[in-house]
């Protein structure tokens, strides 16, 4: 199975699945996001956390072996826009959801976790916005939440900088929520969770909800999803793929 969905004292986790290919995501993994968004709505979970098994990467963004056969910005645009479908309403559930960012996070790992509410982040993993490496923006929303998320220069010069950033970095400009060591500290994180009413949790992400629906959120990641399946349709982008997957090989 590409992904796990499990539910633990009011806590519902959903782990991408794939270590192998460092949890790089495909159209099963995006299933599996449809999946955590039912249930999280269905439940009385106090909060949710999206993470990645293996411990070396959170998410290594999109699957590259299977999205570099997406050539025109007509072949791209549903993969980039499902995927960002998807990360808006994992942004409006009506709980904080928690990345546990357990390794690297890059590219499109990034925009998953800067879609949720808190960043757990570990002490050695490296994050980065590194699309402009592969010629594009970033594809799934992941711009405009971190425009929303950080100071505007930190922001833009994460994202313009296409370049990764260590764990102490990332809690300088204010993307880590905080650095962890050990999984008993996210353990702590999620207990100080646990200590408050659930019904105050819901109330505060509602008023983060209610901001995001009346300030055009959503039309900034409409027009940042066009952007970039227009960059991905250029020969410099699939000029980058090439070598990152003649690389590895
Ligand atoms: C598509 C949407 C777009 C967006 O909107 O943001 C994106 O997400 S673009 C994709 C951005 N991602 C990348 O460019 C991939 C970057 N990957 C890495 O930098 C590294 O793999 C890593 C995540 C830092 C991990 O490094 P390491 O632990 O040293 O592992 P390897 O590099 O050896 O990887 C193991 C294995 O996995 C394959 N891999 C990794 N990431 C991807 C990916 N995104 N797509 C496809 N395959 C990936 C890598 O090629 C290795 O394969 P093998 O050599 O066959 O074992």
């Amino acid at each position: 199975m590409t992904y796990r969905i499990e539910e633990t004292d009011g806590v519902l986790t959903m782990t991408i699945n794939r270590s192998e290919i460092r949890n790089a995501i495909n159209h099963s993994v995006m299933d599996g996001f449809e999946k955590f968004i039912a249930a999280v709505q269905d439940s009385r979970a106090h909060c949710a956390v999206i993470t990645g098994a293996g411990g070396e990467a959170f998410c290594s963004g999109g699957d590259l072996s299977v999205f570099h056969e997406l050539k025109t910005e007509e072949e791209a645009f549903p993969m980039l826009s499902r995927m960002a479908d998807l990360l808006y309403r994992i942004k409006m559930l009506p709980v904080p959801v928690i990345a546990v960012v357990n390794g690297s996070a890059v590219g499109g790992g990034c925009e998953i976790a800067t879609a949720c509410d808190f960043r757990l982040v570990k002490r050695e993993a490296k994050c980065g916005f590194i699309q402009g490496t592969l010629a594009i923006t970033t594809g799934w929303g992941g711009g405009s939440y971190l425009l929303e998320t950080l100071q505007h220069d930190r922001a833009m010069q994460m994202l313009t900088s296409a370049r990764m950033y260590s764990a102490e970095e990332l809690k300088g400009n204010g993307w880590a929520t905080e650095l962890y060591e050990q999984d008993t500290d996210i353990t702590g994180f999620l207990d100080r969770f646990r200590k408050i009413d659930s019904n105050v949790h819901r109330a505060y992400k509602q008023l983060a909800v209610q901001r995001w629906e009346t300030n055009g959120l959503k039309s900034r990641v409409d027009l940042e999803v066009r952007h970039c399946a227009k960059l991905w349709a250029l020969d410099a982008h699939h000029a980058a793929v090439d070598r990152f997957l003649n690389k590895s090989r």
